[in-house]
């Protein structure tokens, strides 16, 4: 029997709430159980400065933390699902998917409130390809500022940088009780979200069965198999989070799996849409079979434009 779980978590505000937000779910399951955190430094803790689209790689919010659980150092590590590449290091696994209940985008704009009341040329703060790129669909006209940095950082450069908006996930606002400066959450019709955005991925060993049996309680199957067909969409059209292209996958309450995705251009002016339904059994099968249809219909020529630094 287990005496002690340590748990790896980067130092920035919100990583530190998910993962106390996991050792408390495993304290009071486990009260006999020692819940420790272990803080880490990831790549991407360390380069502030520049556009996560110009680091490019993969994992840069994960690969520490993965290389520490495989030594042994630490025996689970809490992500974002939505920062966590589609293929996961040889030797782990994705140990539970926690229910998701803000999946979306907010717009922060103290004075003009909603996207349709932002004044001609207004400047949007996002480094976002997938937000920038939505955005541009509907309101080619705004000025999209790239805005890096942990969410206080952002929160402040709306007054440092003089933006009139600046767009963030819902679920990281809510978590941090930063929810008061939502003006308005994105309809899913203009702009779809990321990945796995809004779940906590609990990542384990694979040859660790025991702490796997201690983390299952932690897992919403719903969500699990949602953003399955989610992730198996990203990885069938390119793999990465650096590209525009918004994927929601839900299961409905007639028990039906329903996946809908854009693939776009970064100037928004190229767009295609498409969504498919389906058993939730069936998950990344239809994950793969969207991805193929619209790389087909017109989604690989935007990607190929995109890699080849036409765009
Ligand atoms: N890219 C950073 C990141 N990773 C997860 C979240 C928010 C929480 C979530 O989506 O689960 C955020 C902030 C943001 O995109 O605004």
């Amino acid at each position: 029997m287990k005496q002690k779980l340590v748990i790896g978590t980067r130092g920035s505000k919100l990583a530190l709430w998910q993962a106390q937000h996991i050792a408390a779910c495993l304290r009071e399951r486990y009260p006999e159980i020692a819940i420790e955190l272990k803080h880490m430094v990831t790549t991407g803790d360390r380069i502030l400065d520049v556009p996560l689209a110009k680091i490019g790689g993969k994992g840069l919010f994960t690969k520490e933390l993965e290389v520490a659980m495989l030594s042994g150092e630490i025996d689970l590590a809490v992500h974002s699902l939505k920062d966590m590449p589609t293929e996961l290091p040889e030797g782990l696994v994705l140990a539970a998917v926690t229910d998701r209940v803000d999946p979306g985008d907010a717009l922060i704009s103290p004075q003009y409130k909603t996207l349709d009341n932002l004044p001609a040329h207004a400047r949007v703060g996002t480094s976002s390809l997938r937000r920038k790129a939505q955005l541009l669909n509907v309101r080619p006209d705004l000025t999209i500022v790239d805005l890096r940095g942990n969410l206080d950082t952002r929160l402040k450069k709306l007054t440092t940088e003089k933006l009139d908006a600046i767009l963030l996930a819902v679920a990281g606002l809510r978590r941090l009780g930063w929810d008061e400066h939502i003006t308005q959450i994105l309809p899913q019709d203009i702009c779809l979200p990321a990945v796995g955005q809004g779940a906590l991925a609990i990542e384990a060993r694979e040859d660790d069965p025991e702490t796997l049996a201690l983390l299952a309680f932690l897992n919403h199957e719903p969500t699990r198999q949602a953003t399955l067909a989610e992730r198996t969409f990203l990885a069938e059209v390119e793999g990465g989070c650096q590209i525009p292209i918004g994927v929601y996958g839900e299961i409905k309450a007639t028990g039906q799996l329903s996946l809908q995705a854009v693939i776009m251009s970064p100037d928004g002016q190229e767009a295609v849409h498409d969504a498919i339904d389906g058993s939730p059994a069936d998950a990344s099968l239809l994950g793969h079979t969207l991805a193929v249809r619209m790389l087909d219909n017109g989604g690989r020529e935007i990607l190929a434009k995109l890699f080849a630094g036409e765009m």
